[in-house]
């Protein structure tokens, strides 16, 4: 069996980052919220269940769901949003599945589940262990604001609106801090790796 970690973090913390610098180390990396476009795809099962209890009017021209138009109506409605995560979760669980699967079967040592809300979604249960990538606020508002191009007042709101990366530290196997350069991230995630037994270098 391959080692299966999950990977997260919050809002512009550095996960994309650091998925990246595993990616370069040819590590699987299963990205939680790709997997969640592709169940989601015509044709595949969520897609009729989607239709079936939000109906014709979510569909672009071509078919397609309208993530933006599913995304409003669930923004405004809890019981809707509850309702979506019910058909979606069951699929991305599923896909990831195959996914570890796949990589066991061909042998990979590791392979990362790159999950945002990892804690918050109660899906630890599909990874063995578990790496957090941590920033102060105060830098996570600094690099959220030049990312996105925000006011403070608007980074605050959506670094607010979700748990806080300290209450995240309490629950992770491994944390990174990622407040420095790039480098001493990759130097750190390297360590980790290592001591878990999982030997890797850039190629
Ligand atoms: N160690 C670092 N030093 C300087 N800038 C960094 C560092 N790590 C990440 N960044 C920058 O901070 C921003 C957020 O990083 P990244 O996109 O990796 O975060 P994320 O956690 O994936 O965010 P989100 O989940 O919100 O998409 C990016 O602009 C990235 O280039």
């Amino acid at each position: 069996m391959s080692l299966v970690i999950g990977l997260t973090g919050g809002i512009a913390s550095g996960k994309s980052t650091v998925s990246n610098m595993l990616k370069e180390m040819n590590i699987t990396v299963v990205d939680a919220d790709v997997e969640a476009r592709l169940a989601v795809d015509k044709g595949e099962p969520a897609y009729q269940k989607i239709i079936a209890e939000f109906g014709q009017d979510i569909l672009l021209e071509n078919g397609e769901i309208d993530r933006q138009k599913l995304g409003a109506i669930i923004f405004y409605q809890e019981e809707k949003r509850q309702l979506l995560n019910q058909i979606v979760h069951p699929e991305v669980r599923k896909r990831m599945m195959e996914k570890i699967q796949k990589a066991s079967e061909n042998q990979e040592e590791v392979i990362i589940l790159d999950i945002p809300l990892l804690f918050e979604s109660k899906l630890t249960f599909m990874v063995e262990k578990t790496i957090l990538v941590y920033v102060d606020r105060e830098t996570q508002l600094k690099r959220l604001m030049q990312r996105n191009q925000l006011s403070e007042a608007d980074a605050q709101a959506r670094v607010n609106s979700q748990m806080p990366l300290a209450e995240k530290v309490k629950l992770a196997n491994a944390v990174i801090d990622n407040n420095g350069s790039i480098e001493e991230t990759k130097k750190q995630l390297i360590e980790i790796l290592a001591g878990w037994g999982i030997q890797k270098t850039y190629q």
